[in-house]
């Protein structure tokens, strides 16, 4: 069953040296209560795509085509994209929540962790006492690993682990559907981030949304994931469950992110396991964009473009092709 659909989607950055398109015919599906990988090389439209479906995009970034659908439980089918004003703020706390890298950069730092998760309950849910909401202030953040008295405390006197945390307890905070999660565990130390991580399993199985995760660290969301998805140059290239990638990857290019040790942010390096960097979102490669990178490309790769079938999108593995000219 899913709880969202993408559909097709394309995002481009529109600029004067031409449009980037850093989200081109994405097309995937969000299970409910399943936590969905999303790996590729910095630059490769990660964040685009989640922010477009989250519907934080801002000019010069624009929805090119595409559709986004949400499901909720009772059967109803909203179109994320055509959602605006009062409808748009609460699909973002109530169906979907969005965690960021930096919790730094989510928190409010004058104000503490549990007036902040009281403002959320106060502003969204008006008819909830004020007993109430300390209540499940409380039960958030120990659901976070927080203990009751540090809802007191304001973000500057958390570690960052902790800080990480309570912004995921903000994010909990109307039960929504649907968690993002941007490299929300980067910055911080690994064991932490393991923890953290666990964590959020744990009330993912207890409160049953589903996670759009999104991290350089392949071997984490290995660990953590139950299906990934691997975009390179704005598509999706493959997308399994975590055993499948993990045991039998297809795609030349999910082969060589497992065989490196890639670092996905920061500045554009060679990957140990795949020469050449990145392309030019603005001038892509004809064809499959990855060919000029990939030690197994035959001819027709540089002139079709490979669709993405029963989870591939590689002319290799009986992956069927456009002509480049039929690209839209
Ligand atoms: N405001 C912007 N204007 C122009 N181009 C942009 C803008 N924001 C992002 N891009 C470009 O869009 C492409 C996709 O970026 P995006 O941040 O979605 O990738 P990502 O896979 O999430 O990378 P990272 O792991 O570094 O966050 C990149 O080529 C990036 O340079």
């Amino acid at each position: 069953m899913n709880v969202m659909e993408i559909r097709d989607l394309s995002v481009d950055y529109l600029s004067n040296s031409g449009a980037v398109h850093a989200v081109a015919g994405v097309s995937l599906d969000l299970r409910r209560g399943e936590i969905l990988g999303l790996a590729g090389e910095s630059g490769s439209g990660k964040s685009t795509l989640a922010g477009a479906v989250a519907r934080l995009l801002r000019p010069p970034a624009a929805i090119t085509s595409g559709s986004v659908t949400y499901h909720r439980q009772d059967g109803t089918a909203v179109d994320v994209l055509a959602l605006g004003g009062n409808a748009l703020r609460a699909f973002r706390w109530k169906e979907l929540a969005v965690v960021f890298q930096s919790a730094m950069n989510s928190l409010n730092p004058v104000s503490t962790v549990g007036a902040q998760i009281d403002d959320v309950l106060r502003v969204h849910v008006p008819g909830m006492s004020r007993d109430d909401r300390a209540e499940r202030t409380t039960e958030l953040l120990k659901g976070v690993g927080i203990s009751a008295d540090r809802r007191r405390s304001y973000p500057h006197e958390l570690s960052g682990g902790m800080r990480q945390r309570a912004a995921i307890a903000i994010a909990l905070a109307l039960n929504p559907e649907i968690i993002i999660m941007d490299e929300p565990t980067t910055a911080l130390d690994v064991v932490i981030q393991r923890d953290i991580l666990h964590e959020i399993r744990t009330l993912k199985d207890e409160y049953g949304f589903a996670v759009v995760f999104i991290t350089h660290d392949l071997s984490l969301l290995m660990e953590i994931s139950d299906r990934i998805a691997i975009m390179y140059a704005g598509r999706v290239v493959e997308t399994g469950t975590a055993k499948e990638l993990h045991r039998a990857p297809r795609h030349p290019y999910t082969l060589g992110l497992l065989r490196s040790f890639p670092r996905l942010r920061g500045p554009r390096e060679e990957l140990l396991g795949i020469p050449g960097t990145p392309p030019d979102l603005r001038a892509l490669p004809t064809g499959c964009a990855f060919h000029p990178r990939c030690g197994r490309a035959m001819a027709e790769c540089s002139s079709e473009l490979p669709v993405l079938d029963d989870g591939v999108a590689c002319l290799l593995n009986g992956g069927h092709g456009l002509e480049s000219h039929d690209r839209s």
